[in-house]
């Protein structure tokens, strides 16, 4: 795709969606406009019902805007056909959950390898299969569960599931990773080493992540914040200091943002 650096990786304009119950209206964003920068990671943050979930399903084309449009790259996504929104997902992006939805009879490795052969034919997954298994390895290794391999999931942690979906979700070398409240599930040490893990996927391999969470203490880990109320994105600030050198630490300064003047 065409894109100069200063595009935005991931862009949502002037989004609307409502639900119906018994044919009464439900809106649950109400107008949404946020650009994400390419290389950081931010976190989408809101209490529960503010419309974060529904806001990452549109801007992964798993639903679709009552009004207007998600941009990827400086393409538009939303409005793909079917066969193009599977493209988005499956090689432009990575998604991950809070309850990490691994395949329970699988073991790590069949798990890390399951979009690769849901994107190819069997003969082309067959035909790859020796380089694909590799590069799960390879995934698995970077999340620091090779070991595990053949573990299921009912023999894994939660913190161990979660590496093995944010390894599935790498298989594709995604440029983006969304990820929905991925620490929402897990105790607060494990969820640290798991935003250890992202902050290193996006520094090291130059990932970007929009992280959801209803967690302030969680989302000033993120480069950028933005807040959600009520289906409306309502503040937007900066965390100069979340993702500190280790030479200095200031514990005064531990927590200084920078606001911004508008939300989008
Ligand atoms: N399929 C649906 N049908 C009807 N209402 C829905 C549906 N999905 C979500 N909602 C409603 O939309 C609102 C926003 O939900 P959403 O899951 O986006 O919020 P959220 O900020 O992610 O909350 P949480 O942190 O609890 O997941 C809620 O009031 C929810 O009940």
């Amino acid at each position: 795709m065409n894109h100069s650096s200063d595009t935005p990786i991931l862009q949502a304009r002037g989004i609307r969606k409502s639900y119906y119950k018994n044919q009464i209206e439900l809106p649950v964003l109400r107008g949404v406009d946020v650009a994400f920068a390419r290389g950081e990671l931010s976190a989408l943050v809101g209490r529960s019902g503010s419309g974060k979930s529904t806001l990452m399903h549109l801007l992964a084309t798993l639903d679709q805007p009552d009004q207007g449009e998600v941009w990827f790259n400086g393409e538009r996504v939303d409005n793909l056909h079917r066969r193009g929104r599977d493209r988005y997902r499956n090689h432009e992006i990575g998604i991950i959950f809070q309850f990490y939805h691994l395949l329970p009879e699988l073991t790590a490795l069949e798990n890390v390898l399951t979009p690769a052969m849901i994107s190819r034919s069997v003969l082309g997954y067959f035909r790859q299969r020796k380089s694909l298994t590799a590069r799960a390895e390879a995934m698995l290794d970077r999340v620091g569960l090779l070991d595990r391999k053949t573990h299921k999931p009912c023999e894994m942690s939660g913190g161990e599931m979660q590496r093995v979906a944010i390894a599935r979700s790498l298989m594709s070398e995604p440029q983006l990773l969304l990820a929905d409240e991925p620490t929402g599930n897990l105790d607060t040490e494990t969820g640290e080493s798991i935003l250890q893990l992202l902050r290193q996927l996006n520094t090291e391999d130059d990932l970007t992540i929009v992280m959801i969470t209803h967690d302030d203490a969680i989302a000033e880990r993120a480069d950028r914040c933005y807040r959600m109320q009520d289906g409306l994105l309502v503040d937007r600030f900066e965390n100069e200091l979340a993702n500190p050198t280790p030479v200095a630490s200031n514990p005064t300064t531990a927590s200084q943002q920078t606001r911004t003047s508008s939300a989008a």
